[in-house]
């Protein structure tokens, strides 16, 4: 590796002699292989975009020019270029690399939000912008979006907007592997594909280019004559595509490993006055050729894996994931009512079992979860009861469709939310921590939250029952741990353990079962006596559980949300509303973006953690004990004595 780590920024590329550009992507493909499966990360996407990074790196001029990535997990070649090579052994972890665009890093990093679809909206206002500013003249605004994020309806409104001014500049990549997890479905793939056929005449054309461009005196009008040529085979080979017809400039296919072909491809567009689409041809995970080449959709995102076989080295146990897939399936069988919505996501939801046995009931939708959301509303209108598997970050984006397509009509859907609550890594976007939030203002919407693999498949199971509301069932990211028993159930709320002393009803949300039981634990050593209860279904609030509050002198709850609008100020309010004076209080997320880092890390830093929440309920029992008597010595005694427990396991 001679030529990557000279690389300080765009300019040491720039610099560079175009002959030695082969060399320097196979650096960067051999350095993508070495750091991202010793750190896990988006290894396919970023070795399909070596060679279009490099040349756009090459054309335009960063950050003077504007580079906006959608999804921005194809962003580690970009990161490599501009001067982050070194960084890339803590990639993704807690104070090192971000797997996505983040401006902290570099002047070069524009959108960090890792949600798809959203670049090329960017990119029409950033060109906007500069041109109220007087500053598009000098400088180049580019949209990079996969043919995935392309099938996103806010894609589709950018478009609308961009193909809606002419005389505006502004560039617009298709990175085209075919893939988003999964294939690409719909018309988009489709019309893609009919374009992707005319690949060979872009090549004739630009070798043509090449070859004549040497030849000054014969050159124009034997271009003049290919270019008829290549006009002619285009309009045989593929009529005027739906971009032009939509009025925007189109160049292409391209081929996006040809570096050459992209610089010369992407100079025409930078050079064209309004806006103008250069449709690349890639191939997802290009250069790594371990067994991982042809199971695509989990080499869209891996673990740490071994370089040489590009086998998983951490060895998996059972995944909430796979416990709802299964689940699914088994619900499947007896109800042929039930349907599945997935949005680019088949296997990573865990729709795929689902999929294999009923593949006429399985629809991907692309990465349209207002789509997802809406068509299902409609899917239960015509009879059927449709299961909608997203991350539980990206309901965000389908809210006013459930709020207004689901609830207001009282449809039967299913919502279930995997990765709900800190996922860590992915970093601040993909946090599942507004799920709870945004569910508790839907009127009708009934929320489960279950806290192991028995509870998961007896509320999923009750979900489905229902016909006239919106449910949901979320739960966290990987392993799911033992089953947690309940002593007994009170109103549909379970008992996890109850002490003689009432002083405390700690309730707990979801996987956070087993934290309560420790917190218990440790608030029992202080001879303080807990009701640890797992509400199951925490929206609405269970009328079970404010008459259990009643018979405590403190109530505490702890959950993966945010705390803004979650389920602790969902059981303030139930509180207030049955007018049950107790003392209350709630953990959960604050109310800011998260950094990346791993789930623990991240939990740990909010202070999620048994030692953290039973200190701090400790310290309140003190104060609610000093309020009692007015003493001063056992307030301060209990807290000092947790205090050194602290210590003594710091
Ligand atoms: C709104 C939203 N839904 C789902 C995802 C999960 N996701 C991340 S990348 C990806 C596939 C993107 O495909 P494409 O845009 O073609 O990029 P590629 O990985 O092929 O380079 C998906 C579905 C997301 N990031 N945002
Ligand atoms: C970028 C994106 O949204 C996904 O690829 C995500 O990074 C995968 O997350 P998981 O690893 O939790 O499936
Ligand atoms: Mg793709």
């Amino acid at each position: 590796m001679s030529l990557l780590p000279r690389i300080g920024s765009p300019d040491d590329l720039r610099a560079l002699p175009a002959e030695v550009l082969p060399d320097l992507a196979a650096e960067i493909r051999a350095a993508l292989v070495e750091k991202v499966t010793r750190t896990g990360g988006h290894l396919g996407p970023n070795l399909g975009v070596v060679e279009l990074t490099i040349a756009l790196h090459r054309v335009f001029r960063s950050p003077q020019d504007v580079l906006v990535f959608d999804t921005g997990h194809q962003s580690y070649v970009h990161k490599m270029l501009t001067g982050r090579l070194a960084d890339f052994d803590d990639l993704r972890q807690g104070g090192g690399l971000s797997g996505y665009p983040s401006r902290a890093e570099s002047e070069h990093d524009v959108v960090e939000n890792s949600h798809a679809s959203t670049a090329l909206s960017w990119a029409d206002g950033i060109a906007k912008g500069f041109e109220q500013t007087g500053e598009l003249e000098a400088r180049h605004v580019v949209g990079i979006i996969g043919d995935g994020a392309l099938t996103g309806g806010m894609a589709w409104e950018a478009l609308n907007n961009i193909a809606g001014a002419p005389d505006r500049p502004l560039v617009i990549v298709v990175n085209d592997n075919e893939r988003s997890y999964s294939p690409t479905i719909g018309g988009l793939a489709h019309h893609l594909a009919t374009l992707r056929t005319a690949r060979s005449y872009e090549r004739v054309l630009d070798f043509g280019k090449r070859a004549l461009g040497r030849t000054p005196v014969l050159g124009p009008p034997m271009y003049e004559t290919l270019h008829g040529i290549k006009k002619g085979i285009k309009d045989v080979v593929a009529p005027q595509g739906m971009f032009e017809d939509l009025g925007l400039k189109y160049i292409g296919p391209v081929d996006g490993h040809d570096i050459p072909a992209l610089e010369h491809a992407l100079r025409r567009a930078r050079s064209f006055p309004g806006p103008v689409i250069v449709h690349v041809i890639t191939e997802k995970g290009r250069g790594y050729t371990p067994a991982l080449q042809d199971e695509a959709e989990r080499f869209h995102a891996v673990g740490i894996l071994d370089p040489e076989t590009g086998q998983p080295l951490g060895t998996k146990g059972t995944t909430w994931t796979s416990v709802f897939s299964s689940e699914l399936v088994e619900i499947g069988r007896r109800r042929p009512d039930v349907v599945a919505i997935t949005a680019a996501m088949m296997g990573p939801t865990g729709l795929d079992k689902f999929c294999a046995e009923f593949p006429h009931r399985t629809f991907d939708v692309g990465i349209a979860e207002q789509h997802a959301a809406t068509s299902a509303a409609g899917m239960a209108y015509a009879g059927v009861h449709p299961v909608v598997a997203v991350y539980a970050t990206f309901l965000n984006r389908a809210f006013d469709q459930v709020l207004m397509d689901i609830a207001l009509h009282k449809a039967g859907v299913t919502f279930v939310l995997d990765r709900a609550g800190v996922t860590g890594d992915d970093g601040a976007s993909h946090n599942g921590m507004w799920d709870m939030s945004i569910m508790g203002v839907v009127p009708g919407v009934r929320v489960a939250a279950p806290r192991d693999a028995a509870t998961l498949r007896e509320e999923l199971g009750e979900a489905v029952e229902v016909s006239d509301a919106p449910t949901v069932v979320r739960f966290p990211k990987g392993g799911v741990g033992d089953d947690v028993p309940a002593l007994e159930r009170v109103g549909g709320v379970d008992v996890l353990r109850r002490d003689d002393e009432r002083d405390v009803l700690l309730v707990s949300v979801g996987a956070f079962a087993p934290l309560c039981l420790e917190v218990a634990d440790r608030l029992a050593a202080q001879g303080i006596g807990v009701t640890v209860v797992d509400p199951r279904w925490v929206v609405p609030v269970p009328a079970a559980l404010i008459g259990l509050a009643a018979e405590h002198r403190l109530v505490v709850s702890v959950e993966d949300n945010s705390r803004a609008g979650g389920i602790g100020s969902g059981i303030a309010q139930a509180l207030r509303d049955a007018e049950v004076d107790v003392p209350f209080r709630d953990f959960g997320i604050e109310r800011r973006f998260l950094d990346h880092g791993t789930r623990a890390t991240v939990l740990g830093e909010l202070g999620l953690t048994a030692q953290d929440v039973s200190r701090a309920v400790v310290e309140t029992v003190a104060r609610l004990e000093h309020v009692r008597t007015g003493g001063e010595d056992e307030a301060a005694g209990a807290v000092q004595q947790v205090e050194q427990d602290g210590a003594a396991e710091a």
